[in-house]
């Protein structure tokens, strides 16, 4: 079974993307992380993100298995991240690696910004994750408090949604919802009820 996860930013996709895939028994990955390691790439040899050539060649030697999180995660690199995904070439050389880790035989959970709609388009369920964004400010600013970081709600908000608008106008693959996808607002729910309603669809769609 395939799983595809699509929302915008810190909308609760990783997040329920872990526990489905916990749940079912199933691989996850967070493909954000991918795009985050090519924009790191390029940020640690002093290149500008918009080195296409740089970009493609570290997004071809990325290891779905090897992603450090902890380095990858962070405001900046989500930034830089939806920076290099404009790219045509850096998302071509990405969906190999996609849609071989879909493939694998234990099935798998994948969440991002074009699952449903590009990399998996037959998968089995889609959802489309989303909350108000300020809502998902708030949730990122309280997670990014309790990390000690130094940031207001404020700044968090503005990050979001410059992210969302790059990210659903870009010409490329944008993040839109999938015709079959089934919207999950979670701006009322919290986590373990969000959870409980994407079990619901997931096995909904199983029967
Ligand atoms: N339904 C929910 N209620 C309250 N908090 C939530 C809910 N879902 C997720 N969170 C919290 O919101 C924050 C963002 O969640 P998460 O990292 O899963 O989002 P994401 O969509 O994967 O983010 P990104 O787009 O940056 O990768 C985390 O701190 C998470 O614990
Ligand atoms: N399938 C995807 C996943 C991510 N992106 C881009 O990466 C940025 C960071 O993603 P996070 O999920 O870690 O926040 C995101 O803003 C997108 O620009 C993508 O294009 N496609």
């Amino acid at each position: 079974m395939i799983i595809a996860i699509d929302g915008p930013a810190a909308s609760g996709k990783g997040t329920l993307g872990k526990r489905l895939a916990a749940h079912y028994g199933m691989a996850h990955l967070d493909t954000g992380l991918l795009y985050r390691a090519v924009a790191k790439a390029l940020l640690d040899a002093g290149l500008p993100l918009s080195d296409e050539d740089h970009a493609v060649e570290a997004a071809r030697t990325l290891d779905p298995d090897r992603l450090d999180e902890k380095a990858l995660r962070g405001a900046a690199m989500g930034e830089a991240a939806s920076v290099v995904a404009v790219l045509k070439p850096v998302r071509a050389a990405l969906i190999d690696l996609q849609r071989n880790f879909a493939a694998r035989p234990q099935g798998a959970v994948l969440d991002g910004r074009d699952i449903g709609t590009v990399i998996c388009p037959h998968a089995d369920v889609k959802v489309f994750v989303t909350a108000s964004a300020e809502e998902r400010a708030r949730r990122r600013y309280t997670e990014l408090a309790g990390r000690g970081v130094n940031t207001t709600y404020e700044d968090v908000l503005a990050d979001i949604r410059q992210r969302d608008d790059r990210d659903m106008h870009r010409a490329v693959a944008p993040l839109r919802l999938a015709e079959d996808a089934r919207l999950l607002d979670t701006t009322e729910l919290d986590i373990d009820a969000a959870f409980r309603a994407a079990i619901a669809i997931v096995d909904a769609v199983g029967k």
